[in-house]
């Protein structure tokens, strides 16, 4: 039974719930519903009535628990509404997609928003059913969808039986959702609204859409914008004309909607042969602001340049133009030559403003055949250890609000329940698609699990949308998706151990979704907002693949790879992965046993400032013998020449800390051990030191070896090598951490 205060054992139960109600739906398939099944006008209207008022509390501006489920996968419609054929509620049947035809129906109910924006809806022929639209913003009021009385097209509807034994037309891909407008001529007649206004003039609806705007009721402007548009008598090219267009460009862009505002921004420029009084200068720097604003935000900082140059062609002294080419530029040479000041970054980024003003560094990678992998990430120069690979600003960044709500999605195809930001990153993401058609063809361009086969990559516009595939892109977040702190690695408690399960920060960097695994990563990222800083691991050479971890080599290699078969679909094959499936089954249950042991002893005897000098003999020596007992079972030894043995770490620090009195050299070999342990091969000859990270794993343990090993070589006179430790420690952190603020409250000072 569910523990009633555990989330996750609820959400588990719902998920075997839906499961168990796909699977009964399923007998459904192809079946016209019963009467029994059928509810009546009556029972719809009194059900979305009683709804409406119970959401009205708890929907307050998008303040709510935000939760989905995937149901099974079916594709967007691609057609255009045009090309449809019209089929009635009475026609539809269960758990099928009704492939080129198009749903027409009004609403006769209050609409409700749970985990969609629903309504109660009838057809020409007097049929009701629940219409349910998913995958939208949590910022999207239910009226502003299915308002009462307001006519919609869903496009190859999709007919589904619910958990609660209920029918539902289900809309999974918002571009399958289209307002009809008053007057369409698809409208059958018993549907069409009692009143027409007709024969509004342009400059009229551009008066409706000027108070929404200044309303910032931004797609009611674009609507009424657009409707101005198609009003009889509009003299296209003109005046009036330019303006709706600017005008709807200032709406497309408060929205997001980047790529429309830039083709309307150009569309308004009023060319200086036709008129180049002052009057028509001014509409042309706002044309032109307007294209270069939207062309920054999507990254594309070359046409933004141009877009501000040609407004400071119009006018030299114009202010914000000015101000902007100014920022442009500096984007332009973060793009070109990763001039970045990263603490001044990390100083910038709040819980209020995680997403930073900077451009993505990407030059030093290039994406390429990676054989088996698939495509990978691989170094176009050489770089050094601690050199940056890359630098990139989120494709999407979710984080948790601060009231606390909670956010789960479950997945029925994959038995994934994800809590935190998950679904609203879907949500985001969606939203993002929808609008922009180049964002989304880069989007879509990612691995997809090989699911979505024929679709991939696609991102066709039909009737004015991306016909986005909700399924597909959420198979992407779920393959390339980062989880990630709220506001910077360097907040531990935020990016850290202690960051809250439910409360994760996820999202996407496009870049670096290309990086394939390996458990002995050559490169490793940190977070400073929502720009993600990779950085060389070991000396990578031109050409190299990059290679990052999905999963932690910290646990066992078979819990590892079943990990990553659950969560990516593959098996690594790394040098390490190798070594340790060739390890005999009694050493791995050996290693097992001592590692359960090694937590007790660890956690019955935590080293701190008071008892670092007090521990019994007894217990160093029990800590050497557990040291020495999972040291062994790295075995055979020839094996493991040259990789880490993470078992041995933890406790090979404590063994060395414990020790702290005895003798310099003695010291310094623990902490070195514990450093070869974690693949970091030192050599100490006189006064040089030599590392081999070649190997190397990157966690705070080798941070914590290198800076004891630091101090005993500066204790014991050996400045060269004792520094060099020194830096390795403060290389590690930054790796890791972005930046090295932080460090010395951490890890102390070097010596
Ligand atoms: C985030 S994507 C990486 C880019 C991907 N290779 C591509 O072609 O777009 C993750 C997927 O890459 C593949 N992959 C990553 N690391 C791998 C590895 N070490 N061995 C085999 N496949 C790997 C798996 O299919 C995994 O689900």
């Amino acid at each position: 039974m569910a523990d009633d205060s555990d989330p996750l054992k609820q959400y588990r139960a719902l998920l075997e719930k839906q499961k168990g109600q796909l699977k009964n739906a399923k007998a459904y398939k192809g079946q016209k519903p019963s009467a029994l099944m059928r509810r009546s006008r009556w029972e719809l209207k009194q059900e979305f009535s009683l709804a409406a008022s119970e959401m009205r509390g708890l929907w307050q501006g998008g303040r709510m628990v935000l939760s989905s489920f995937i149901g099974e996968a079916y594709p967007p419609c691609t057609r255009p509404l045009s090309s449809l054929v019209p089929i009635p509620i009475r026609d539809l049947a269960l758990e099928t997609q009704h492939r080129g035809r198009v749903l027409i129906v009004k609403t006769f109910a209050e609409p409700n928003r749970m985990t969609s924006i629903q309504n109660a809806v009838e057809d020409e022929l007097g049929d009701v059913a629940r219409l349910a639209i998913y995958n939208l913003l949590p910022t999207v009021a239910p009226d502003d969808i299915l308002p009462l009385g307001a006519v919609v097209a869903v496009k190859e509807p999709y007919y589904k039986c619910t958990a609660d034994g209920g029918l539902i037309v289900r809309v999974d891909h918002p571009s399958d959702f289209v307002a009809l407008k008053p007057g369409s001529n698809i409208i059958p007649p018993r549907l069409a609204p009692d009143t027409i206004e007709l024969g509004l003039s342009a400059l009229s609806i551009k008066e409706d859409g000027n108070t929404a705007f200044k309303r910032n009721e931004w797609q009611l402007a674009i609507e009424h914008y657009s409707d101005a548009l198609e009003a009889d008598g509009l003299e296209g090219n003109g005046d009036l004309w330019r303006t709706l267009h600017r005008n709807r460009a200032g709406a497309h862009l408060r929205l997001g909607h980047y790529e429309l505002a830039i083709a309307d921004a150009l569309a308004a420029i009023i060319p200086a042969e036709d008129d180049a009084s002052e009057a028509a200068k001014d509409v042309n720097i706002k044309a032109l602001y307007r294209a270069g604003r939207a062309a920054y935000e999507m990254g594309d900082f070359l046409q933004a340049k141009q877009h501000f140059k040609q407004a400071l062609e119009v006018d030299t002294n114009h202010r914000e133009a000015r101000a902007e080419l100014i920022r442009t530029e500096k984007r332009l040479a973060e793009q070109e030559n990763g001039g970045y000041n990263f603490p001044a970054m990390a100083k910038s980024a709040t819980k209020q403003h995680p997403r930073l003003d900077h451009a993505s560094f990407l030059k030093n990678t290039e994406i390429a055949s990676a054989g088996q992998r698939g495509r990978g990430l691989f170094a176009t120069k050489d770089l050094k250890p601690g050199d940056v690979v890359f630098v990139e600003k989120a494709f999407q960044a979710t984080h948790p609000k601060d009231s606390g709500d909670m956010s789960v999605l479950i997945n029925v195809n994959t038995d994934r329940i994800s809590m935190g930001t998950p679904s609203l990153r879907l949500y985001s993401i969606v939203d993002k698609l929808l609008w922009n058609p180049t964002l989304a063809k880069k989007y879509l361009d990612l691995f997809d699990g090989g699911k979505f086969g024929s679709s991939k990559g696609d991102a066709e516009v039909v009737d004015g949308k991306v016909a986005v595939d909700t399924f597909q892109v959420q198979s992407i977040a779920d393959f390339n998706g980062f989880s990630c702190p709220r506001v910077k690695s360097s907040d531990k408690e935020e990016g850290g151990e202690k960051h809250n399960d439910y409360k994760t920060s996820t999202g996407i960097w496009l870049q670096a979704s290309y990086a394939n695994h390996s458990c002995l990563q050559n490169a490793a990222g940190a977070f400073i907002g929502d720009m993600m800083v990779v950085r060389a691991l070991r000396d990578l050479r031109a050409g190299d693949e990059i290679l990052m971890r999905y999963v932690g080599p910290i646990e066992p290699c078979a819990g590892r790879q079943k990990r990553m078969r659950n969560l990516y679909d593959f098996e690594c094959d790394c040098a390490l992965c190798q070594a340790e499936a060739k390890v005999p089954g009694p050493a791995v249950e050996k290693r097992a046993r001592l590692r359960r042991e090694i937590d007790a002893f660890l956690s019955a005897n935590p080293l701190d400032d008071d008892t670092v000098w007090t521990v019994p003999a007894a217990k160093k020596a029990k800590g050497r013998r557990l040291l020495e007992g999972v040291r062994e079972t790295y075995h055979p030894e020839e094996l493991f020449r040259r990789l880490p043995r993470f078992d041995c770490v933890t406790i090979g620090l404590w063994v060395g800390v414990s020790a702290l009195a005895g003798r310099p050299n003695d010291e310094l070999g623990r902490f070195l051990s514990v450093l070869r342990d974690m693949g970091y091969f030192v050599a100490i000859q006189g006064g040089n030191a030599t590392i081999d990270r070649g190997s190397a794993i990157i966690a705070p343990s080798a941070i914590h070896a290198a800076m004891y090993a630091g101090r005993v070589l500066a204790a014991m006179g050996n400045q060269g090598p004792a520094s060099a430790l020194g830096a390795l420690a403060r290389d590690l952190y930054i790796a890791m951490f972005g930046v090295d603020e932080g460090f010395e409250a951490e890890f102390g000072s070097a010596a």
